[in-house]
């Protein structure tokens, strides 16, 4: 335990107060307490929570009270006999909606904060906090962050109220201190930057003149580190999380959380199953949003994708949250329907690169979009993956469908195995002078159960024997097998070294002796008797 230097944090912070408006600081308690004459009459209390999520901060813009027009953490007046820890659980969730049960709120206490100010008697008692969440596309289940150490925040649940505002500040260092009380830029730096887990006793004496000053004259921070409580470790921010964060700080709602998981997944499998090195155009069928499309150009060398869909469903969000994840590459919209667009399109790429660079996608069309998804890519020969959703019987009778009761398969995968028998039939891509190696592959189930991806990879079949021509051969081997008693007389007599045209001479020269030695027998016989 013992005193840090705050002023070394302080410097990696890009919009710290100036050190004229943070006054004096004091070594000592008895130091600040001498040099602050007007002793406080009396006393309010308050909660104050400053919540992060790696190394990212939720900040509120406040609407009115006290430090209107400026961002602080989130918190509030005691009410009357409640205590600081169920306070700070009950002004988290009415500023920001999210929930801290009681028991982590204590752990997460921090210290206490004392302003005392030139022109108001009145001292104000911060109870300081500090929550680390994890956020998560998922919804947020109170039991689960009971159970466990992490508070799992589904970041579309976040909201304000009348009073705040809250925002994302993705970077500790960039967090807005030029438009914060003054003592922020003292005790929340050292907080944000400290890697162990501080907790503060902090005397701050201000100017008169309020906020509109905004000026410390005196200040003194007790700070103690707690070797044994460590931080928990930050996450890395994974591109997943980055895209993910970016997207939901930008108040994205389409593609929803579920949308990005996803996608996200679908593009693993994809990166998994073909040289993404080696990709050039990526057309995103029924794309919506075009997060996926988005994806893939973010991680592959793609450098142009096409979403095809009549509907413009969210088409700016993924550019406003991402463009800059892509900034040499292109991502156009067309927004009409598959039947027409997908083959002008890939009519326009085939123009620009060859088959084996161009992969079309389709995460979550209905059955019947996918199907026409893979039949039109494979007439042209490219790369061609989907993940069905609302799978039907279009078969007359519904055949499939009482097959499936029959041998109790759901019919989703059922029509999911007839779409990739379809794909890796003889014909398929016989036409582009290619041929197909179809795979199922799977997402995780828990982000969607429709998690089948058909992975259909097209390869040049130049020089190779068509697959009609190799099972003829096949069929030709299985007959030869069949009749093989007869082609085996015929093989031993070529043993023997006969032609077949002295098998008759031979017959009748067996003939004659075997009559002959009959004959003889007989006449013994008859002698005998
Ligand atoms: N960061 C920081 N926070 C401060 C300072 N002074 C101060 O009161 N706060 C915090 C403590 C409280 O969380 C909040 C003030 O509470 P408030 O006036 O908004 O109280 P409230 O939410 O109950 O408001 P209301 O509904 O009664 O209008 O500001 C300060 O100097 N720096």
């Amino acid at each position: 335990m013992g005193h840090l230097r705050l002023s070394d944090c302080r410097k990696k912070f890009i919009n710290v107060l100036p050190e004229q408006q943070l006054g004096e600081e004091h070594s000592s308690l008895d130091s600040f307490r001498k040099a602050v004459k007007i002793a406080p009459r009396n006393r309010k209390e308050f909660s104050l929570i400053v919540l992060t999520n790696e190394n990212r901060i939720l900040i509120g813009l406040k609407h009115r009270g006290f430090g209107k027009g400026m961002f602080n953490s989130f918190g509030g007046k005691l009410e009357k006999g409640e205590d600081p820890v169920v306070a700070a659980c009950r002004e988290l969730h009415e500023e920001t909606g999210i929930s801290v049960t009681v028991k982590h709120m204590t752990e997460s206490k921090i210290g206490i904060l004392h302003f005392t100010f030139e022109d108001d008697p009145v001292e104000m008692c911060v109870h300081l906090f500090r929550v680390n969440v994890s956020c998560c596309g998922h919804a947020t289940d109170k039991a689960d962050n009971a159970a466990s150490e992490q508070i799992l925040v589904d970041p579309l649940t976040i909201r304000g109220c009348d009073e705040i505002t809250p925002e994302w500040i993705e970077n500790f260092y960039h967090i807005p201190l030029h438009n914060m009380f003054a003592d922020d830029s003292i005790w929340l730096t050292f907080v944000l930057a400290s890697k162990k887990k501080v907790v503060l006793d902090g005397w701050f004496h201000f100017l008169a003149g309020g906020q509109e000053v905004n000026t410390i004259h005196h200040h003194f921070v007790d700070i103690k580190t707690d070797p044994k409580s460590e931080l928990p470790k930050s996450e890395t921010m994974t591109l997943e999380k980055r895209l993910f964060h970016r997207m939901h700080s930008k108040s994205i709602i389409s593609p929803s959380p579920k949308e990005f998981n996803e996608a996200w997944a679908f593009s693993k499998v994809v990166k998994k199953s073909l040289r993404c090195n080696e990709l050039d155009c990526i057309i995103d069928v029924a794309g919506g949003h075009g997060a996926l499309a988005a994806i893939l150009l973010i991680t592959t060398a793609a450098t142009r994708a096409i979403v095809v869909d009549p509907a413009q469903v969210g088409r700016d969000s993924v550019r406003k949250a991402w463009a800059d994840f892509f900034p040499e590459k292109e991502l156009r919209y067309r927004h009409e329907c598959l039947r027409s667009g997908l083959p002008a399109e890939l009519e326009l790429a085939l123009k620009a690169t060859s088959r084996d660079r161009i992969l079309v996608v389709a995460c979550h069309a209905c059955q019947h979009l996918s199907d026409e998804t893979v039949k039109l890519s494979c007439k042209f020969g490219v790369h061609v993956c989907v993940m069905p959703c609302c799978q039907k019987d279009p078969s007359t009778g519904s055949s499939w469908k009482a097959f499936s009761k029959n041998v109790s398969f759901p019919i989703e995968q059922t029509m999911d195995i007839l779409l990739a028998g379809k794909a890796m039939s003889w014909n398929t891509g016989q036409e582009a002078g290619v041929r197909y190696d179809v795979r199922i592959k799977f997402i995780d189930s828990k982000i969607t159960p429709q998690n089948r991806v058909i992975v259909c990879r097209s390869s040049p079949n130049d020089g190779e024997v068509p697959r009609t021509e190799k099972s003829h051969r096949k069929l030709q081997q299985a007959y030869r097998r069949a009749h093989k008693r007869q082609k085996s007389f015929y093989d031993i007599s070529k043993l023997v070294g006969m032609h077949p045209s002295l098998h008759l001479v031979g017959g009748f020269i067996l003939g004659a002796l075997t009559s002959a030695l009959l004959f003889r027998t007989r006449e013994k016989i008859n002698a005998d008797l």
